[in-house]
């Protein structure tokens, strides 16, 4: 079971230290969520934040949710500043793409995620199995931080862990907190996002315990 801190929602001004908190409390990856303003209305980091990410933190991974539809562009930037694991979402650009540039991770050694939305339908990830090393399932509408988990995603992620097998992880993200991370792992999920809930009270060190506690 891995938590993923989502830094979207965290204090901008703050980040090294809100990472360092989370590094020292065991937490190894990171889920940095990019945005465009086209593929989902909003914007966030550039390539930038990963360089300096991975320069601070070489220890810990950086885990790309790339939500553009401008892939030719952006992907390489984000290769060459450090991804660890990239994840791309099904409908944000053709299939042929999609395969093109699942390929391009793993030759360049970073690790291929497919991204499913609440409106895209669990049997997509099929074709892509073997090009991919987890499934992400987003519970909420991506774009931003802070919103309710869809209940039907419980759903959705039985349908996925029945796809998938037992052995690929499946992430979800959106709207994870104390009582929905239980739901999602019930469901068969094993890498739980989590944004708003860590930053909500100035503690991260308490809420992922908390966490940790709940999905042991
Ligand atoms: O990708 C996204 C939003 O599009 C997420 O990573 C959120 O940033 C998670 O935040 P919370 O729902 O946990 O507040």
């Amino acid at each position: 079971m891995i938590i993923a801190p989502s830094i979207l929602n965290a204090d901008n001004l703050n980040l090294k230290e809100n990472i360092k908190e989370a590094v020292a409390v065991g937490i190894d990856r990171f889920h940095i969520d990019i945005m465009d303003g086209h593929f989902v209305p909003n914007l966030s980091f550039g390539p930038q934040l990963i360089s300096d990410f991975k320069r601070e933190f070489p220890m810990t991974d950086a885990e790309i949710h790339f939500m553009s539809n401008n892939p030719d562009d952006l992907i390489p930037a984000f290769v060459a500043a450090g991804a660890d694991i990239m994840e791309l979402h099904y409908g944000a650009m053709s299939e042929s793409k999609l395969n093109y540039w699942l390929d391009y991770l793993a030759s360049n050694g970073v690790e291929a995620v497919l991204a499913i939305k609440p409106d895209v339908q669990a049997d997509v990830i099929e074709k892509f199995l073997p090009k991919i090393k987890q499934v992400l399932v987003m519970t909420v509408n991506p774009g931003f931080g802070g919103q309710s988990f869809i209940a039907d995603s419980a759903e959705k992620i039985k349908q996925v862990r029945e796809i998938v097998g037992p052995n690929m992880p499946i992430e979800v993200d959106g709207g994870i907190n104390d009582r929905t991370i239980k739901i999602a792992k019930d469901a068969g999920a094993d890498v739980f996002v989590v944004g708003s809930y860590l930053y909500e009270n100035g503690n991260i060190t308490n809420q992922v315990r908390k966490l940790e506690k709940i999905i042991k």
